[in-house]
């Protein structure tokens, strides 16, 4: 056997490095899940007080939720959406969904009404997507007689407070090609681009997909270790405008 060559000698290295780097990550995101209300520091978006809406918001690993009110999350997700998983590649299966919902990954933020009853939520998760440490949204669902009142985009500012908080680079998403109200919400009003993990972005992919990975890059302005620091939370509330 010859030697090494330098160059293969530089790849490993790298190699290396990056593989230190993403244990670094993963123990980043796992130390993340385990905060207890990541929204402890964001107390000013508790409430939400707008056109004729007054709502609670409430954030809450899947664990800590109860039964009824991630079973009604799911409940609104298929009334929603069975029509439109129906149209897609994937199809809509009860079990599949309700699993999903119901893992302990699962991180929930409640929307409800006054008298207690749940209007929206979002189900996302802090995790590693490839080499990132990403918020992934992978529902937002209002009830109809909340919808078109700004209650969505207030939900998805906390998520993207929510990464910046605690370090993570990306929010993510994927959304269906044929959901026309997802798309302007996300791609016109939260200004989501098509994330570079996209099929369509990919060069060796020449299958038709009914779906897109979107994501918004979340800039971080402070050092990871002050991730939590509540006195940055009005400057940090006041770079969004809601
Ligand atoms: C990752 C996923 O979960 S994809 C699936 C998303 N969920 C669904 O499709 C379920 C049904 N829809 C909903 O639950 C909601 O309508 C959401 C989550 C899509 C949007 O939440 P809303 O509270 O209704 O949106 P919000 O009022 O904040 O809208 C802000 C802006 O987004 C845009 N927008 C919102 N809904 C729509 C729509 N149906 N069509 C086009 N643009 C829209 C508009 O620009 C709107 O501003 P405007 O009302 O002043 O014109």
């Amino acid at each position: 056997m010859g030697r090494k060559s330098a160059k293969g000698k530089e790849k490993a290295k790298a190699r290396k490095e990056e593989n230190k780097q993403l244990k670094i990550s993963m123990a980043e995101v796992d130390e993340v899940n385990k905060i207890e209300d990541p929204m402890a520091p964001l107390a000013a978006f508790k409430k939400f007080e707008r056109n004729g809406l007054s709502i609670t918001l409430e954030c809450k690993k899947r664990p800590t939720c109860k039964d009824e009110d991630v079973e009604w999350a799911f409940q609104l997700t298929k009334q929603n959406m069975k029509t439109l998983y129906e149209k897609s590649e994937w199809g809509w299966k009860d079990t599949e969904k309700r699993e999903e919902m119901f893992e302990d990954a699962a991180w929930y933020l409640f929307a409800r009404a006054q008298d207690g009853h749940l209007v929206g939520f979002v189900h996302f998760r802090f995790d590693m997507d490839f080499d990132d440490k990403v918020v992934y949204c992978y529902e937002i669902q209002l009830a109809k007689e909340v919808r078109r009142k700004g209650l969505g985009k207030f939900m998805m500012q906390i998520l993207e407070l929510l990464a910046h908080k605690t370090g993570m680079g990306k929010v993510m998403s994927t959304v269906f090609t044929h959901n026309d109200d997802a798309q302007g919400f996300f791609i016109k009003t939260l200004r989501y681009g098509i994330d570079e993990t996209s099929p369509e972005d990919n060069i060796y992919e020449d299958q038709e997909h009914t779906y897109q990975i979107l994501s918004k890059i979340i800039v971080q302005r402070q050092p990871l270790g002050k991730a939590q620091d509540t006195q940055n939370t009005g400057a940090q509330a006041a770079t969004v405008k809601t």
